[in-house]
């Protein structure tokens, strides 16, 4: 099958706004993350359509031979230690995050034609944080996490559902579903950070930071 070149958006071209200026990073990546995250989470095309998941976020890690793997995961914090996701500590990402505690993560903001790109070492938060979050979540969210064995091979989805049922009716009793042990969030810290502006001609902006002592160096790549 040929990927051939999609419709064009309609406007207004969010590639109309002014060009991505490395004056943008001079104090890092943080508030330009911000504002485009909250650029991405309010678009609202001349359609009416809007960016599904504007944290959604695409999370490559490395396992024992080397091999890249990506997946996508929700960010669920952000300052400027970093980028927080969560996830099942057992799983093949946290089995690779064990073994080479670096990653990249790229939100792929097409729509606005706009991506962010972030590279560095990850650590696990506090347990907490991840008390904290855990308890925002919907309840049957929470269960869902009990029951999957996350990365693990399974005979057949009967077998997942049996799980719920039977975590469900182990913490029915509760009013507060408890964190299980597996299951955490961890902290990606920017060593390098890259913002994509789409342009005409192919002649996109790309402009990166990377930390340099307690400070960032700045600069601009061709697209
Ligand atoms: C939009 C979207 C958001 C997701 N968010 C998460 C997440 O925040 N945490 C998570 O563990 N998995 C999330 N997943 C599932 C992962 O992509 C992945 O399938 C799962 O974490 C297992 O990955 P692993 O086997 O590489 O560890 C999400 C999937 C999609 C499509
Ligand atoms: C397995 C899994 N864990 C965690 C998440 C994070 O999102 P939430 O905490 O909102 O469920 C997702 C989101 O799809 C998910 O699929």
């Amino acid at each position: 099958m040929r990927v051939g070149y999609g419709k064009k958006p309609v406007p207004p071209r969010p590639s109309e706004h002014p060009h991505l200026d490395e004056s943008w990073l001079a104090d890092g990546w943080f508030s330009l993350f911000l504002n485009w995250l909250r650029d991405a989470t309010e678009y609202v095309a001349p359609g009416g359509g809007r960016i599904a998941e504007p944290n959604a976020m695409v999370l490559g890690t490395v396992d024992d031979r080397g091999l890249p793997a990506t997946r996508t995961v929700l960010c669920k914090g952000a300052d400027d230690r970093g980028l927080v996701f969560y996830t099942n500590y057992e799983s093949d990402k946290a089995h690779h995050l064990d073994m080479h505690p670096y990653a990249s993560v790229t939100f792929p903001w097409v729509l606005i034609e706009r991506q962010a790109h972030f590279r560095g070492q990850v650590e696990k938060v506090s347990e907490e944080e991840t008390a904290e979050y855990w308890h925002t979540r919907p309840r049957g969210s929470q269960l869902g996490a009990w029951a999957s064995h996350q990365s693990r091979r399974i005979s057949a989805r009967g077998d997942l559902e049996a799980a719920l049922e039977a975590v469900t009716r182990q913490f029915c009793d509760l009013d507060y579903v408890p964190v299980p042990p597996f299951w955490g969030g961890y902290r990606l810290k920017p060593s390098v950070a890259e913002f994509w502006q789409g342009r005409e001609n192919r002649l996109h902006n790309r402009i990166r930071c990377e930390k340099n002592g307690s400070g960032w160096e700045v600069f601009r790549l061709q697209p």
